[in-house]
């Protein structure tokens, strides 16, 4: 097991749900944090709830989907925490509906947030974890990339991606020291999944965020040696 106290990472999606729950997981252990998501209120919320902890935190609003602009904010939290030693892959969207329902638009929306969003904020960060010799990255799939159903082709196209590029990453950048791992967690109560009508939140049958935080610390501590690399968690009495 391994002390991660004093690392930094960047979470990305990190104004609520799983990404705020991870944030607030990863302070206790000591980690700077820094925050990325598209509402800069929501990212300021979770900020202020992070002053409890005794760490630096910095905070850049960007879409992940649109190259620049992660790329910057990537830059910006650099520049403020210092090199990232934890990427959390976590900003994604869904929408529901069947093959014909959802349009093009949305279609390409969903790709591009949750396929070219983990490609454009690895590739920005990647480089110097390679430089280092150090790193560990966590891509949030879902249970919906590794099976199909019948209103999620768009989001379980693009959790497959999610899975197919996160392993191949792991296979190339082991040999430098770096962790790849891929995450594939069934429903969690967050807004997403409440907002999907996938459940009530009921905390006493629903996994919650902090489960998968709690995971995600687990997964950090493990010696370096070792990578896990995928792990699906699931609600145990659904
Ligand atoms: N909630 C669930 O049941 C499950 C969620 N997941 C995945 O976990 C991840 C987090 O999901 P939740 O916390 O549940 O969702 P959420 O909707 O509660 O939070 C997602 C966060 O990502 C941000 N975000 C969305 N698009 C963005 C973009 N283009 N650029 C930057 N930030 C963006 C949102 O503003 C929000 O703060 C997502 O990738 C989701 O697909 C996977 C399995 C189950
Ligand atoms: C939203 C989602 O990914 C699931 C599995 O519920």
């Amino acid at each position: 097991m391994q002390n991660i106290s004093g690392k930094t990472a960047l979470i990305t999606g990190a104004g609520r749900g799983i990404g705020r729950a991870t944030a607030l997981a990863l302070a206790a252990e000591g980690v700077n944090i820094g925050l990325v998501g598209r509402s800069i209120e929501n990212l300021k919320k979770v900020q202020e709830e992070l002053k409890s902890y005794d760490v630096k935190t910095a905070i850049a609003a960007a879409d992940v989907s649109d190259m620049e602009a992660i790329t910057s904010a990537v830059e910006s939290i650099r520049g403020e925490l210092g090199a990232i030693d934890i990427l959390l892959n976590n900003a994604g969207i869904s929408k529901f509906g069947s093959f014909m329902e959802l349009t093009p638009e949305e279609w390409t929306n969903i790709l591009n947030v949750n396929v070219n969003g983990v490609y454009y904020t690895t590739r920005a960060v990647l480089p110097e974890m390679v430089e280092r010799k150090t790193g560990d990255i966590i891509n949030i799939s879902s249970t919906a990339g590794q099976k199909g159903g019948p209103v999620t082709s768009a989001y379980s196209a693009s959790k497959a991606a999610v899975i197919g590029l996160s392993e191949s990453l792991m296979m190339e950048v082991r040999k430098h020291n770096i962790r790849v791992t891929t995450l594939t967690p069934s429903t969690v109560a967050t807004d997403m999944a409440v907002e999907l009508n996938l459940t009530d939140g009921n905390p006493e049958k629903v996994m919650q965020a902090e489960d998968l935080a709690e995971l995600i610390v687990a997964q950090l501590k493990l010696n370096p040696r070792v990578v896990l690399k995928n792990a699906g968690l699931w609600s145990n009495n659904p």
